[in-house]
């Protein structure tokens, strides 16, 4: 079943809740960076990345950022997909949180964690608002 979070951005007191919970958590982990994942953690991320004075940076579908980019294609339940960053984003030993709004088979958020990985930053911690537990594991 597609899990729709709009109907929480819809409550302000939820939402911010929500926001809340995460930065209540990440602020003393001493992350530089915040990455979020398009679209639908755009919808999360920035509002955490500002609270806790990390940069953010975006993880987007294929050409839709300027300049260099590095690509990792992940599975999904039907198909397959591509995250780019920008290389000069990141930097070695950097402190990375990711954090989408969902995870459902953890596809998106390993390429994530690769690319990171890939450009020798260390991710601290992966947050995400829904998990869907039922949903088959993509090694
Ligand atoms: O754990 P997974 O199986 O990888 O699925 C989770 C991903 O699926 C959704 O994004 P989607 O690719 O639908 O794109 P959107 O955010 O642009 O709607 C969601 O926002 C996560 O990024
Ligand atoms: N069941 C689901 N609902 C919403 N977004 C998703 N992304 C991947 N699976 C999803």
């Amino acid at each position: 079943m597609f899990q729709d979070i709009t109907t929480l951005l819809l409550d302000h007191t939820t939402f911010q809740d929500t926001v809340d919970i995460f930065v209540d958590r990440y602020r003393n982990m001493d992350a530089g960076i915040a990455i979020e994942i398009e679209a639908r953690g755009f919808m999360f991320g920035p509002s955490i990345a500002l609270a806790i004075g990390a940069k953010f940076v975006p993880f987007r579908k294929p050409r839709k950022l300027p300049g260099k980019v590095i690509c990792e294609e992940y599975e999904l339940e039907y198909g397959t997909d591509c995250l780019e960053m920008q290389v000069d984003a990141v930097q070695q030993g950097d402190r990375a949180l990711i954090v989408d709004d969902l995870v459902a088979t953890g596809g998106t958020l390993s390429a994530a964690i690769r690319l990171l990985e890939c450009m020798g930053a260390q991710v601290v911690e992966c947050g995400c608002v829904v998990g869907l537990p039922e949903v088959k594991v993509i090694g």
